[in-house]
């Protein structure tokens, strides 16, 4: 996978097996085979093999793009529309394949929530698209597999989540809409253990690391009590990697600013503007696709993202906000919904328990963000 890395972050440095794990021959993907216990207290196991699934699916999404999905010509064998009129691409399967047949590889016994599944995959109308996507994750696999391992990888995400044992739940391309169009998107993948996200990774292809390098990709790691880093998500071949320790809180005086989803039918606009206005913030929002917006809050570059419910009745899926959550959280920032409710990743696939999500740089800032969102959504009897 080419991630050679070495990290200034003294924890890892103190847990040597996770660099030596690796056999010089590696296991089949398919092997039950394990090398060593699955489960440690400091999680460095599963911190470094879902950095790698992350940053090998983040690969494929950006090949995908420059092949099939900036050419206009070849976008649309490369797209799909699901039943909710959402667009699913050759990527999003692609990925979330990758990152179910890593994760296999890892932790075989270990069940998995993905956005995606295979059905949309199986007419004979969709015999082109099921050979292009082949093709693709036999570049990042190896040893190579046939079409139906392929579509049970894609499937190993069908887990429905809960409040007991542990799963991992993976977003492979949040915010499709974006990738679509060259912007924003995510790749997310996080593992919860009785209903707690306990380690979260994102890889934001579009987003420029924020050491001020300019260097584009960013990946945002964090495992629960061990703080929130960033590193890059696509180092050049055997460079050094370091990871930087990332915090939401921004410098005394910086001016106010919040993120919000593109997509007006994802978050009210109208009543984001509002709560800005209540809270006396002048700048416009900057708008961005994906679980970015987390990673911008993350890292102090904004202070609130405003998820605010365009209608009653919508359930937040858990791979939307799993690693956005944690991270935010280990960057020394708050998440709760728009009632100030914790967010509750026990309840299956969705946020069933919570209405829309607000997350913010600081305890003090989350309770005032809080008050002016209860303001302006009460009358609108969303609950
Ligand atoms: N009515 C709605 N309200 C909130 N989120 C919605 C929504 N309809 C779809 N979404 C989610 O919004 C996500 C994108 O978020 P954002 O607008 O912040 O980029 C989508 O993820 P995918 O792109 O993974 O399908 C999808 O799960
Ligand atoms: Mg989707
Ligand atoms: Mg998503
Ligand atoms: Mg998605």
């Amino acid at each position: 996978m080419g991630w050679h890395g070495t990290t200034t972050d003294t924890r890892r440095l103190a847990t040597p097996q996770t660099r030596e794990r690796e056999p010089s021959s590696p296991p089949s993907i398919f092997s039950p085979f394990l090398p060593f216990p699955t489960m440690s207290v400091s999680l460095a196991l599963e911190r470094e093999a879902a950095i790698k699934a992350v940053a090998a699916a983040s690969r494929l999404c950006q090949g995908v793009f420059k092949k099939l999905i900036a050419d206009a010509a070849s976008r649309d064998s490369a797209t799909q529309t699901k039943a909710d009129q959402s667009p699913v691409t050759v990527a999003d399967y692609g990925a979330q394949a990758v990152m179910c047949a890593l994760i296999a590889r890892d932790f075989p016994n270990d069940l998995i929530v993905g956005e995606e599944d295979s059905k949309d995959l199986a007419s004979d109308e969709a015999q082109p698209m099921r050979t292009l996507l082949l093709d693709l994750v036999n570049t990042v696999l190896e040893p190579k597999i046939t079409e139906s391992e392929l579509l049970a990888f894609i499937d190993r995400g069908n887990h429905t989540g809960g409040s007991t044992g542990r799963f991992w739940t993976m977003d492979p391309i949040d915010g499709t809409k974006g990738f679509l169009r060259g912007e924003q998107f995510a790749v997310c993948l996080a593992l919860v253990d009785e209903g707690q996200v306990r380690l979260g990774v994102m890889g934001c292809p579009n987003l420029p690391l924020g050491d001020g390098s300019g260097q584009l990709g960013t990946m945002q790691v964090a495992v629960a009590g061990q703080g929130a880093f960033e590193l890059p998500l696509f180092p050049a071949d055997g460079a050094q990697v370091t990871e930087r320790q990332i915090h939401a809180a921004a410098p005394a005086g910086t001016p106010l600013r919040f993120v919000e989803s593109v997509e007006a039918a994802h978050s009210d606009h109208s009543d984001s503007g509002r709560v800005a206005k209540m809270l006396d913030i002048t700048a416009d929002p900057v708008r961005m696709d994906s679980q970015a917006k987390y990673a911008s809050v993350a890292r102090g570059d904004a202070a609130i993202y405003l998820r605010l419910p365009t209608r009653a009745g919508y359930e937040e899926k858990i791979w939307d906000h799993a690693s956005g959550r944690l991270i935010v959280a280990e960057a020394g920032g708050q998440v709760t919904d728009v009632r100030g409710h914790a967010l509750d990743f026990g309840q299956g696939r969705t946020l069933k328990n919570n209405i829309g999500v607000i997350a913010t740089s600081s305890p003090e800032l989350q309770e005032k963000t809080v008050a002016a969102v209860m303001e302006v959504l009460k009358p609108k009897n969303l609950w």
